[in-house]
């Protein structure tokens, strides 16, 4: 196989409690791209549609990432890289992450798979490092994984995947203002008081139980950040508010999807996820700031081969 076309999905990192280590993958949004390989060795991005992103190969994640694992495989050819994205940058939906995983795990298929997910994270990481200024995992992970994952540490790398229960949906609204994650991260405090942390860590504790056992009860309860979200919510207009009426439309829970401004809620059912969609919109609608809302099903296959 010379040229693969891959679906590189977008993800939420945080869900609210697990800052930097919780994540999970959505099916409906995401970049596509093309990899091929080439005679000449190295790295190239040949085209980028749909953004405007840095085409030099130490700036774009995607090549950053790609060099990574080009340098450890050392293989006899290069590849060339073709990005069409639909996730805006500084979405907040793991835009970055989509370009960092994608291409290396198109190029570890390319190669004949010598890479493992655990592998393929750690070149990904490299390339997530250039966009938000350190290395964190909780994009990349579900991105590469699929469905619900906890970043257990990232030295080592040690990635578990969760369960994702059968009936959870996801509704996304992304209002059109860009949060660079670098900024977002700048903006939070280096100490937490004790308390804060307690009441994190059992929320954390409680969302994976809820996952394991299906209980939805608990999981709303569990989306509960006190650590991010009072600090970050301040960069989002309208964000308590959205928060309060997707409750009354039936939502499970909502919060900042990964560093903002997306926010993103969770759902018992496809139709609770389309009446806290249009909760969303709603409230945007009477602003002057553009804004689009997704419904996505939870993506436990993560990467698609397109062809
Ligand atoms: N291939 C790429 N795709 C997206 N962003 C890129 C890429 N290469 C470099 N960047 C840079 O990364 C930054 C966007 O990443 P950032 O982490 O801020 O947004 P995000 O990935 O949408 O957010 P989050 O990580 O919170 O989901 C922009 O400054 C952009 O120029
Ligand atoms: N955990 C990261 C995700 C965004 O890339 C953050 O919230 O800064």
């Amino acid at each position: 196989m010379n040229e693969i076309k891959i679906f590189s999905p977008a993800t939420v990192a945080n869900v609210s409690c697990g800052f930097d280590v919780l994540g999970f993958c959505l099916d409906t949004i995401g970049d596509e791209m093309v990899i091929r390989k080439t005679t000449e060795k190295g790295i190239k991005i040949t085209k980028i549609v749909g953004a405007d992103l840095p085409f030099e190969a130490h700036k774009n994640v995607a090549s950053v990432s790609a060099l990574a694992l080009y340098n450890h495989a050392n293989p006899d050819c290069g590849f060339e890289i073709e990005i069409y994205k639909n996730i805006k940058p500084g979405s907040g939906i793991g835009s970055s992450s989509a370009s960092a995983a994608g291409s290396v795990f198109a190029i570890n298929e390319l190669l004949g798979r010598p890479y493992n997910q655990t592998q393929l994270t750690n070149f990904a990481m490299k390339g997530e490092a250039v966009a938000s200024g350190c290395e964190h995992a909780d994009n990349i992970a579900p991105a590469l994984f699929g469905g619900f994952t906890l970043v257990k540490s990232t030295t080592p790398l040690q990635v578990l995947q969760l369960p994702t229960p059968e009936d959870l949906f996801v509704t996304i609204i992304h209002p059109q203002i860009e949060v660079k994650t670098s900024e977002a991260r700048a903006i939070l405090p280096k100490q937490i008081p004790l308390q804060n942390a307690i009441t994190q860590w059992s929320n954390v504790g409680s969302l994976v139980h809820a996952l394991h056992t299906n209980d939805y009860q608990l999981l709303s309860q569990a989306l509960v950040d006190v650590v991010v979200e009072p600090y970050r919510s301040q960069l989002i207009p309208h964000f308590d508010s959205v928060k309060t009426e997707v409750i009354k439309a039936g939502a499970l829970g909502a919060g900042i999807s990964g560093s903002g401004p997306s926010i993103f809620a969770l759902s018992k059912s496809k139709k609770t996820a389309e009446d806290v969609a249009k909760a969303m919109t709603t409230i945007y609608a009477k602003t002057a700031i553009n804004f689009n809302t997704y419904v996505s099903k939870i993506n436990t296959q993560g990467m698609k081969i397109l062809s």
